[in-house]
C-alpha cells in the first residue's frame, strides 16, 4: 500500500502509483542515485526518510548515528543486501559475495577472507606491475596517434588485465586487441547495453518478485557458460601440468579441498565477483581519479612529486609497500572517491525486527519500527557531498583527508563498513594506486575538450557512468 509509511508515521515524498518515488528514473530523466541524493538532501531535519521504489517500500537512512547501527553495532538486524537472486534462475549471480544470505554469507565470508589478506595482496603485486607497465607502452603507442582518450578506456583496460591474470590466472590481451574477447564477457555483466538491458536491471530492483516470477536474469546463459568454460578449462590445466599458481582462482578452489562449502559452480560465482563486484567498480573509481587529476593540475603537480620522490627513494622503483605509504596518492584516491561516488547507495535489508529513535538533537525525535523484509538505502552520494560534513562539497581538496576535516566515518562510505564492509578493499586500492602511480610518473594529464561539461550521467547504470566519457590528453614528463 502507497500509505505503508503514513500509517507509520515516517515523513517521505507523495508516492506515485505504479513508479512510487523513482518515476523520473523509470522514464530516464535521473538516475535512481540523483533521486536518492535529493531526497536526502530535502529532508535535513529528518534522521530516517519513508520511501518507494516501484511499489515497494525503503527506509532513506540519512543520520550517520543511525547508519553505524544498521551496518556495525545492530548489524544482525540488518546483515543482508538488499539483492535477491534464485540460483536455479541465476547460478552465478546468486553465489557472489554481495548476494549470499544469512548463515552461508557468514561462512563463506568466513572463509573468502583469507582470500584477500594483505599477504595474498602483495604476492599479486608483481602482477599488478607487469599490467601497469603494460599500460604505460599502451598509451605511448596511443600518443603517436595524437588523438585523445577517454579515461574508462585506459582504467578498463587495466583493471581487467588485474582480473584475468590475479583472478583467472590467464593473459586477457587486455592491451593488445581492440575488443578483447575477456573485455566482450565482463561487459555482459552491469553494463546497460541499449535500453532495454538498463530497463531491466531498473525492472530486477524496482518490482523483484515480478522478475523472479518472469525468470529474468542478471547474467545471461552465454555468460555463464563461457565462465563456467574459463574456469574449468584454467584449473583441468593447472591439474594435469601440476600448475600452481598464486592467483585468486587458486586460493578458491583450494577453499573447495576443505570445505564442501565451494561446488564448482561457487567458483565460478565467486570468480565472477571480480567482474561484477571488482572490476566494474575499480574502472569507473579509476576513470574519475585519472579524471579529477586532469582537472586539478595543482594536485596532479604535487602528487607526482610525491610519486617521484617515493620511487628515486626506493631505488629506482615501487614496492607493495611504497605505494602504500604515499599519503597524498591515499588523499587523491578518497577525495576522487569522495566526489564520485560510483556506488550512489548501500542496499541492505532488515533480517529482525528493529525500533530507531534518534539521539542527536538536529534530527526530529519520531521513531520508527522497521519490519524485517524492509529494504534500507544508505545514500552515499548525499552523504558524501553534504556541505554539513565537507566544505565545499563540489570542489575537489585532498588536502582535506590530511587535515582530517570529517572524522565521522559514518559520512564516507566508498566500500561500505562492518562485517558486510567490500572484501576487495585492499586488492582495489592497491591496484588503482599501481596503475595511478606508473601514469602520473610517466604523463602529464590534461582535459580534452570532446568532454561534454557540465558532466551528466547514464539515468539506468547501477554505477556512476558519465555520458559522453571523460577525455583527456596525454604528454611524456
Ligand atoms: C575501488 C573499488 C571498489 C569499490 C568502490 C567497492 C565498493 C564496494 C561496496 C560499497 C560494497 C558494499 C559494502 C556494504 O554493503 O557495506 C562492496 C562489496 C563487495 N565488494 Fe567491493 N568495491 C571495490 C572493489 C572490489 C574488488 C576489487 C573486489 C574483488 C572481488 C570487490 C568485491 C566485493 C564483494 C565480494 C563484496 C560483497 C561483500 C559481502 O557482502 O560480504 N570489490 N564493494
Amino acid at each position: 500500500s502507497l500509505n505503508y509509511w503514513v500509517e507509520r508515521g515516517v515523513p517521505g515524498p507523495q508516492p506515485f502509483p505504479v513508479v512510487g518515488n523513482v518515476g523520473r528514473n523509470f522514464f530516464g530523466k535521473a538516475s535512481q542515485g540523483q533521486i536518492f541524493t535529493d531526497i536526502y538532501r530535502t529532508y535535513q531535519e529528518h534522521s530516517f526518510v519513508g520511501i518507494f521504489r516501484g511499489t515497494i517500500p525503503y527506509l532513506l537512512v540519512r543520520d550517520p548515528d543511525f547508519i553505524r547501527n544498521i551496518t556495525v553495532k545492530d548489524f544482525k538486524h540488518f546483515q543482508d543486501n538488499n539483492v535477491t537472486v534464485d540460483k536455479d534462475v541465476d547460478p552465478v549471480f546468486a553465489r557472489n559475495p554481495f548476494v549470499i544470505k544469512g548463515t552461508e554469507w557468514k561462512l563463506k565470508r568466513a572463509q573468502l577472507t583469507s582470500c584477500f589478506s594483505s599477504g595474498k595482496i602483495k604476492g599479486f603485486y608483481p602482477l599488478l606491475e607487469e599490467s601497469a607497465m603494460k599500460m604505460i607502452k599502451y598509451i605511448e603507442h596511443q600518443l603517436m596517434t595524437s588523438a585523445p582518450l577517454e579515461c574508462r578506456e585506459i582504467s578498463v583496460r587495466f583493471t581487467l588485465e588485474n582480473v584475468a591474470s590475479c583472478a583467472f590466472g590467464i593473459d586477457g590481451k587486455c592491451f593488445e586487441e581492440d575488443y578483447p574477447k575477456f573485455r566482450e564477457m565482463a561487459d555482459e555483466f552491469l553494463s546497460p547495453r541499449g535500453l532495454l538491458r538498463g530497463l531491466k536491471l531498473t525492472f530486477i530492483f524496482s518490482w523483484p518478485s515480478l522478475a523472479k516470477l518472469l525468470r529474468m536474469k542478471f547474467v545471461a546463459k552465454e555468460v555463464e557458460d563461457k565462465l563456467l568454460e574459463t574456469v574449468r578449462t584454467s584449473l583441468k590445466y593447472r591439474k594435469e601440468n601440476d600448475v600452481v599458481r598464486n592467483d585468486f582462482l587458486e586460493y578458491v578452489s583450494q577453499l573447495s579441498t576443505n570445505t564442501d562449502l565451494f561446488t564448482e559452480m561457487d567458483i565460478v560465482g565467486h570468480a565472477a565477483s571480480f567482474f561484477s563486484d571488482g572490476y566494474e567498480t575499480s574502472s569507473r573509481v579509476m576513470g574519475f581519479f585519472i579524471f579529477e587529476l586532469a582537472m586539478n593540475p595543482e594536485c596532479q603537480h604535487k602528487l607526482r612529486e610525491e610519486i617521484i620522490n617515493s620511487y628515486e627513494k626506493h631505488g629506482n622503483s615501487f614496492s607493495y609497500e611504497s605505494i602504500n605509504e604515499m599519503e597524498y596518492l591515499d588523499a587523491c584516491f578518497n577525495e576522487s572517491m569522495r566526489k564520485n561516488s560510483i556506488l550512489h547507495h548501500l542496499a541492505k535489508v532488515c533480517t529482525e525486527a528493529y525500533t530507531y529513535t534518534p539521539t542527536n538533537p538536529e534530527y526530529k525525535k519520531l521513531s520508527v519500527n522497521i519490519e524485517p523484509g524492509t529494504p534500507i538505502i544508505i545514500p552515499l552520494t548525499g552523504l558524501h557531498t553534504d556541505p554539513k560534513y565537507w566544505k565545499s562539497p563540489e570542489k575537489f581538496i585532498p588536502e582535506r583527508f590530511l587535515t582530517r576535516e570529517n572524522t565521522n566515518k559514518f559520512t564516507y562510505l566508498p566500500f561500505g563498513e562492518g562485517p558486510r564492509i567490500c572484501i576487495g578493499q585492499r586488492f582495489g586500492t592497491t591496484q588503482l594506486k599501481v596503475g595511478i602511480a606508473h601514469l602520473f610518473k610517466n604523463f602529464v594529464v590534461e582535459v580534452n575538450s570532446k568532454t561534454q561539461f557540465p558532466l551528466t550521467y547514464n539515468p539506468y547504470h547501477i554505477l556512476l557512468s558519465p555520458v559522453g566519457g571523460l577525455w583527456i590528453n596525454l604528454r611524456k614528463v
